[in-house]
C-alpha cells in the first residue's frame, strides 16, 4: 500500500507523520516543489521510526511524480496558507493553479487513486479537483469538516468542563470563517443534548469560536495550523485504507443532496475503501437548511471564479 502527500509543508508533513505513526501504508511519499525539502522531511520522519516503533517508510521527492506511482490515496496539501488578517478565500488566485496542475500530475501516475483535498479554499479546490480529474465523484474528498468538528468538540468540552472524548458534535457546510455550520442542536455530552447543560448564549459562543477556529490559530501562529489539520487528514486516510465505514463530515460533490447541486460542500458521508460511499441525511430544520443554503451560495460564488 502506498499513500502520497503532495506538499511537504506544515500540513503535509503532519499528515505524513500521523500516517507513519498509524502505519497506514508501507510507503508514504512526500512530494514538494522546493528542491530537497520533501527529501529532508522524509529523512527526519524516518529517523523517528525506531523512536516511535513504526515500520512505514517515508520517501521524499522533489516534483518527481514517478515516485508517487500506484498510490491508493493522494492527499493534496500544496499551496499557500493564509497569514493573519486574510481569509481562506483570498488564497484562490495562487492555489487554484497549483491544485489543478498537481491533480493532473498525480493522476498520470496513480489513475486509481482516491484524492483527498486539503488546500484552501478547500470546498472550491475540491470542486476544481472533481472537474479537472474527471474522476467518479466518490473518489474526490475534501477535508475540512473533520477538523472543524474536532474544534467544535474541543470548544464544547471547554464550555461543559468535560473530557472532549465525551462530546459528540458535527460541523457541516463550507470550510470558511463565515460558511461553517456547527450543528449545535445535535451536539451531545454522553448521549445527552448539550442544551441540557449550556444556555443559548453559551452555545452561540461555542459555535462562533468554532467557526473562527482557523482564524484564531492563524493570528496566534502567524501562519495557519497544522497539528489538528494533519491529524484530521490522517484520520480520513485511515478510514479509507482500513475501510472503516466511518461517518465523517467531508466536502463532496452534491447532486441534489441537502438541496444543492453542482458544488462541493461539507456533509456527513460514509468513508471506506472506495472513497465516500453514501451521504447521510441529518434532516436539517428550516433554520439550519437556510444557513446551509447561504453557505452554498458563498461557495458557489467562489467556484465561479475558477477557470474550468
Ligand atoms: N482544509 C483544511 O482543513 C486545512 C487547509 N489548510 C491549507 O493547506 C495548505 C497548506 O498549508 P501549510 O502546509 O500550512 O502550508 P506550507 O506553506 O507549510 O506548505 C505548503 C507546501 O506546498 C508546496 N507547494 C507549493 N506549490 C507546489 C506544487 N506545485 N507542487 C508541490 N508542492 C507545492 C510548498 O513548497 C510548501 O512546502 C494551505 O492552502 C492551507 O490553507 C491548512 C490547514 C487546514
Ligand atoms: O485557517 C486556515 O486558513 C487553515 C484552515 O483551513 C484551518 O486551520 O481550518
Amino acid at each position: 500500500m502506498k499513500i502520497s502527500v503532495i506538499g511537504a509543508g506544515n500540513v503535509g508533513a503532519s499528515v505524513a507523520e500521523y500516517a507513519a505513526m498509524k502505519e497506514l501504508a508501507d510507503e508514504i511519499v512526500l512530494l514538494d516543489i522546493k528542491e530537497g525539502f520533501a527529501e529532508g522531511k522524509a529523512m527526519d520522519l524516518n529517523q523517528c521510526a525506531t523512536l516511535n516503533g513504526f515500520n512505514s517508510r517515508v520517501i521524499g521527492s522533489t516534483n518527481d511524480y514517478s515516485k508517487t506511482a500506484g498510490s491508493s490515496v493522494v492527499v493534496i496539501t500544496s499551496g499557500i496558507p493564509r497569514k493573519p488578517g486574510m481569509t481562506r478565500e483570498e488564497l484562490i488566485g495562487t492555489n487554484a493553479g497549483i491544485v489543478k496542475s498537481v491533480t493532473e500530475n498525480v493522476l498520470k501516475h496513480s489513475p486509481d487513486a482516491i484524492l483527498v483535498v486539503i488546500s484552501n479554499p478547500m470546498d472550491t479546490m475540491t470542486y476544481l479537483a472533481v472537474k479537472t480529474s474527471g474522476l467518479p465523484k466518490h473518489r474526490v474528498i475534501g477535508m475540512g469538516g473533520i477538523l472543524d468538528s474536532a474544534r467544535f468538540k474541543y470548544r464544547l468540552s471547554e464550555a461543559l468542563n468535560c473530557n472532549p472524548n465525551d462530546v459528540q458534535g458535527v460541523v457541516i457546510a463550507g470550510h470558511g470563517d463565515a460558511t461553517m455550520l456547527p450543528l449545535t442542536r445535535l451536539a451531545q455530552k454522553n448521549s445527552s443534548p448539550v442544551s441540557n447543560y449550556l444556555s443559548e448564549d453559551e452555545m452561540k459562543k461555542v459555535a462562533e469560536e468554532t467557526m473562527v477556529g482557523g482564524k484564531t490559530l492563524t493570528g496566534l501562529l502567524g501562519t495557519s495550523a497544522w497539528y489538528a489539520p494533519g491529524a484530521a487528514g490522517a484520520a480520513l486516510v485511515e478510514a479509507i485504507v482500513r475501510d472503516q465505514k466511518k461517518v465523517m463530515p467531508c466536502s463532496v460533490y452534491l447532486e441534489g443532496e441537502y438541496g444543492q447541486n453542482d458544488l462541493c460542500q461539507g456533509v456527513p458521508v460514509v468513508i471506506g475503501r472506495n472513497g465516500w460511499e453514501e451521504i447521510i441525511d441529518y434532516k436539517l430544520n428550516d433554520e439550519e437548511q437556510a444557513l446551509f443554503d447561504k453557505s452554498a451560495e458563498a461557495v458557489r460564488n467562489m467556484n465561479n471564479a475558477l477557470e474550468l
